[in-house]
């Protein structure tokens, strides 16, 4: 199993990100993303811009333990109980990451004209510091990465199984999006596991 000491971190300074690589395969993968895109209840995601509210063409759910809301871009949200498939992986991410999750956000892009425009995952219901693992299912996509000051860059492909960890103070200084694409005509699915507060 690789975890944080067998890979190396991707980025420069001011935080970390370690990608594991394909952690299931195509077949694996394939099936998660069938189970997923038919018992998710999947709603779209209203995010505020400047004091207006935006709906997403993308499609989110929030699952996790039992009875906790969270606030997330200006909204409360109830998570809904753990799946069965879904806790399997979160143990299965616990392990790699050497982490603990209680919370997972599920994207769903229909095809390259949705995206993710840039962002970081530092809302204050987030344990600073914590790690967010995202794990890809189907179709690749660019993840992009900048330094918030320093004008760094990174991209990475993420691809059908792969699993990435963001922790350290990366969230307070660099941003990550997923670019639109206007060739791809498939769908992908991200999971990324977070620890609320
Ligand atoms: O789809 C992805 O890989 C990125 C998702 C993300 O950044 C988020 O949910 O905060
Ligand atoms: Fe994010």
């Amino acid at each position: 199993m690789k975890t944080n000491e067998h890979v190396e971190n991707l980025i420069p300074f001011d935080g970390e990100l370690y990608s594991y690589g394909n952690i299931y395969s195509e077949e694996q993968a394939n099936s998660m993303l069938d189970t997923f895109l038919h018992s998710i209840a999947w709603d779209h995601d209203q995010v505020r811009l400047f004091g207006k509210t935006h709906i997403t063409a993308r499609k989110v759910a929030w699952y996790g333990d039992l009875g906790r809301t969270y606030r997330y871009s200006g909204s409360l949200k109830e998570a809904h109980a753990w799946t069965p498939l879904l806790w399997e992986i979160k143990t299965q991410v616990e392990d790699i990451c050497q982490a603990k999750y209680n919370a997972c956000l599920l994207n769903l892009y229909h095809d390259g004209n949705e995206g993710m425009g840039w962002h970081a995952d530092n809302e204050k219901s987030i344990v600073p510091h914590s790690s967010i693992a995202s794990l890809s299912l189907g179709c690749q996509r660019r993840f992009d990465l900048k330094h918030q000051t320093r004008g760094e860059k990174r991209s990475l492909i993420l691809e059908n199984g792969q699993l990435i960890n963001m922790k350290g103070p990366i969230q307070e200084h660099w941003k990550h999006a997923i670019a639109k694409s206007k060739k791809i005509q498939e769908l992908r699915i991200n999971l990324t596991f977070r620890l609320m507060i």
